[in-house]
């Protein structure tokens, strides 16, 4: 029989307010993709996280594995795929990402390893059109990192480790906002004054990740490209952008396209009366949500073969 390769892989959170489809951060939250080569395909959905996705050939995994094992000019497989995961599928913490990413890594060891991680990186920002929850499940830690110029141009990136102590609160709505869905209510065009306050936000709010001044990012996660547009899809998400940071929170982001909220914190007793804050804006909203408390991942996608 051949090796079962066993990919397990980070959550991600994207944009982290400004940095929209730039920055974004893993988070220990996993998925797992087992794949081995097989005589006939079978695709097996494991928990309740991954249910309704496809069990035959349409299957993303089975679809990106075939792509890669084309690009290296093999023969497409017939594979046993087995797929589990701890994050909820539509609702802002990078599934589609870290599918895309389990697929190409398990499929890279089956097929001999031909492409190199800064290609399969690149592979995965063409198949979800953004680098920032790619980069933030395959490498770990925070990603900054931007398209390419132009096609066959390297992605240029950079990561950061989280700062020290830092640690996501994720709001997690009980109902699916697909990506589509939400990047089709942003508009065409900026205005400058808008652009001009994205640009210096971001910038402030990667330095002070770099530098660990979580007393800046309350003001660098401010936004205007996208949360101001999403809100209206997002039911509590303004009260608790506007009033997170006076509520223990030290910077809080719509995460990914939503719906997912995301409160940063830094300590245990400010969490408390973070959570309680939470549930009053979601209660009064009526939405159902469960929350988590979860650390950065540091070190991306792990791989173990068996
Ligand atoms: N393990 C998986 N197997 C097959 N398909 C998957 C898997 N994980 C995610 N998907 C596909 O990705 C879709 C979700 O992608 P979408 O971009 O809308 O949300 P997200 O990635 O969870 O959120 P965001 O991109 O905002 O962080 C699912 O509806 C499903 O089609
Ligand atoms: N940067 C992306 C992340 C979701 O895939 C967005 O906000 O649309």
């Amino acid at each position: 029989m051949s090796k079962l390769v066993r990919v397990t892989i980070p959550a991600s959170t994207a944009n982290l307010g400004p940095g929209f489809d730039a920055l974004g951060m893993a988070l220990k939250l996993y998925s797992v993709v087992e794949m081995r080569l097989s005589d006939q395909t079978e695709i097996e959905i494991v928990g309740k996280e991954l249910q309704g996705t496809p069990t035959d050939k349409s299957n993303l995994l089975y679809e990106i594995a075939v792509d890669l094992f084309e690009k290296a000019g093999l023969a497409a497989p017939e594979l046993f795929i087995r797929a589990s995961s701890d994050a909820p599928l539509t609702r802002g913490l990078g599934s589609s990402a870290a599918a895309i990413v389990g697929a190409l890594v398990a499929a890279n060891h089956l097929a001999g390893e031909p492409f190199t991680r800064d290609q399969l990186f690149e592979m995965a920002v063409k198949k979800e059109g953004h680098p920032d929850n790619v980069g933030a499940s395959l490498f770990g830690g925070i990603i900054v990192a931007t398209m390419p110029e132009a096609e066959g141009e390297q992605i240029p990136y950079i990561t950061l480790a989280p700062p020290e102590g830092l640690k996501a609160l994720v709001v997690i709505p009980d109902f699916a906002l697909s990506t589509e869905k939400a990047r089709n209510v942003l508009p065409q065009v900026y205005s400058k004054q808008d652009v001009i306050y994205n640009v210096g936000h971001s910038s402030l709010l990667v330095a002070a990740l770099a530098q660990g001044r979580l007393d800046l990012l309350g003001q660098a996660m401010g936004d205007r490209l996208h949360q101001p547009y999403r809100a209206e899809l997002v039911p509590g998400l303004k009260e608790i952008l506007e009033a997170a940071t006076r509520n223990g929170a030290v910077g809080a982001a719509l995460s990914g396209a939503g719906p997912t909220i995301l409160c940063l914190t830094a300590s245990d007793s400010e969490r408390e009366q973070l959570q309680s804050f939470v549930d009053r804006v979601m209660k009064g909203h009526g939405i159902s949500y469960r929350m988590m408390v979860l650390e950065p991942d540091d070190h991306g996608v792990q791989v173990e073969i068996q």
